[in-house]
């Protein structure tokens, strides 16, 4: 794949970026006139990097027919984007943003002749807010981040909802059916997260990101929209945990001054304590599609069932009466209620939480974990890791649903009383009132792509493909891996 193509000055000995060319004296003097052509090379293990080839001609109006048949071929590719809004955040990771984006990613927009606005973030929420009210999005062609999965989300938030505005779509509505964003996303991972970008691209390398966007690839995203009582929560876009994974995420928010160890340290601390929580799952199971979340495929670049279950009728955003036809109820003590819209496999869980979910097929899979021994729950958790089907246990179930609800036991009546009655006041105080009388809390907290949601009972709805990334999915077999340049002459 082309990236861009500029003559080189052989006689100066450096080409227009600057850079030192050496050439042999006797082809110089044969072919005086020549031009480089950057191209993508596929490496090892997903990575993509820019390669040079330059190519030596006797004829100065047979280069520039060259380079201008390039540059025309190249222009018409009108995936390609040409003016990008990039967001920084220069906290995220190991606060090398900046330096990532100036050192390796600005100068591959520069020589794919993109131009760029870049804003480097000031604060937490300023790129979602800006995207929501000020960006002039007309301008670009997708929208560029900087940072990790916290940075990625607020870019979501923003231009998930300011479409949902310019279009007169309310997004307090849990039954609206969403407009889809026409801008696409880079991520750029620059983050100590990067789970997104190694979920579409197969690796966190800047490069190899900086490089899907330059060729504008595009992968198609489900967005699961989050409510409790009529009110717009938050989307997600990875994993919506509840018990075990809401646990740890709010423990190892209190112990962010360990760093990164905290993961580690509340996962372990999670563990002991073993809390369950008693609840109705309910959840409208998506009957008509291709894939469950037990079949061996996996969702890769150009998958047929993304694109086959993409193509569907999404009933499900219609009045609640037809939706409710066919939904199911599992009530119990649950260890973990999960919703993964996608695998959520990264490099400590190769195969994910769900290893055969799909990033854009419209659904989720709802993983049930109910109550049981320690030893059992961590037979469970330690298939993560190997290739053993987690869910082959007697006390996990899973569904592959288009929208799901949970309540929690103590709220059940109230919160049911409180989706038709708007009495959310009323409702939260009632479930703090009257907590459980054992020794497990009455509720955890919904764990949301990182973010802890500050309601128990919440409703679910996927919206198919509402989103696109420049990526492409993970692809299967790098093709022409360490194949050698061939030398070239014209
Ligand atoms: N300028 C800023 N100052 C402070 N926080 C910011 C700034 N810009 C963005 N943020 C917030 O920083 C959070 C974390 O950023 P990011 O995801 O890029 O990095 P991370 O290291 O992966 O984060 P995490 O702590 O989630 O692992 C995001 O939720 C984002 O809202």
């Amino acid at each position: 794949t082309i990236l861009a193509v500029r003559e080189l000055d052989v006689g100066g000995g450096t080409n227009d970026d600057g850079r030192w060319q050496k050439m042999p004296q006797k082809l110089t003097e044969a072919y005086p006139y020549a031009f480089t052509v950057s191209y993508v090379e596929r490496a090892r293990q997903h990575r993509w990097r820019c390669s040079d080839v330059t190519f030596h001609c006797s004829d100065g109006a047979l280069r520039q027919q060259w380079i201008q048949t390039i540059r025309e071929q190249l222009t018409a590719l009108t995936s390609r984007p040409k003016h990008l809004l990039v967001y920084i955040n220069p906290y995220g990771g190991k606060q090398q943003g900046e330096c990532i984006y100036e050192q390796k990613v600005a100068p591959l927009f520069a020589c794919a002749s993109i131009s760029t606005d870049v804003i480097v973030t000031e604060h937490a929420n300023h790129a979602r807010d800006h995207l929501k009210t000020e960006a002039e999005l007309k301008k670009y062609d997708g929208v560029v981040c900087v940072g990790g999965d916290g940075m990625f989300s607020e870019i979501v938030h923003g231009l998930v909802s300011r479409t949902q505005r310019d279009n007169g779509v309310d997004q307090n509505s849990p039954e609206e059916k969403l407009v889809p964003c026409s801008l696409r996303i880079g991520i750029i991972p620059a983050g100590s997260t990067d789970c997104i970008c190694y979920a579409t691209v197969g690796i966190n390398d800047p490069v190899t990101s900086a490089l899907h966007v330059i060729v504008g690839d595009s992968q198609p995203m489900d967005v699961c929209s989050v409510h409790h009582n009529n009110t717009f929560l938050r989307y997600s876009i990875s994993l919506l945990g509840y018990g075990f994974y809401g646990d740890v995420l709010a423990d190892s928010e209190r112990k962010r001054w360990m760093g990164p160890a905290r993961y580690d340290f509340s996962g372990f601390k999670t563990f002991l304590t073993h809390h369950h929580y008693e609840g109705a799952v309910s959840f409208l199971p998506a009957t008509d599609i291709l894939g469950t979340p037990r079949d061996k495929t996996r969702c890769r670049a150009g998958c047929f069932i993304c694109q086959h279950n993409g193509q569907l009728p999404n009933l499900c955003f219609c009045s609640i009466p037809e939706y409710e036809v066919g939904w199911g109820v599992v009530r119990g003590k649950f260890l973990a209620i999960n919703a993964a819209s996608m695998s959520c496999a990264c490099p400590r869980s190769p195969m994910g939480l769900s290893p055969a979910a799909h990033l854009a097929d419209g659904t989720t899979d709802l993983i049930l974990v109910r109550k049981c021994s320690r030893f059992n729950f961590l037979r469970h958790l330690l298939r993560h890791t190997s290739k053993d089907d987690q869910f082959d246990m007697t006390f996990v179930e899973v569904h592959r649903v288009r929208r799901f609800r949970f309540t929690p036991r103590h709220c059940q009546n109230d919160s049911e009383l409180d989706l038709r009655e708007n009495g959310k006041q009323l409702f939260s105080q009632i479930c703090r009132d009257h907590p459980a009388c054992s020794c497990s809390p009455a509720y955890s907290s919904w764990n949301c792509d990182g973010e802890i949601l500050p309601h128990a009972a919440i409703e679910v709805g996927v919206h198919c493909q509402l989103i696109k990334l420049f990526a492409r999915g993970i692809e299967e077999q790098p093709l022409f891996e360490d194949l050698a340049n061939p030398p070239c002459a014209l």
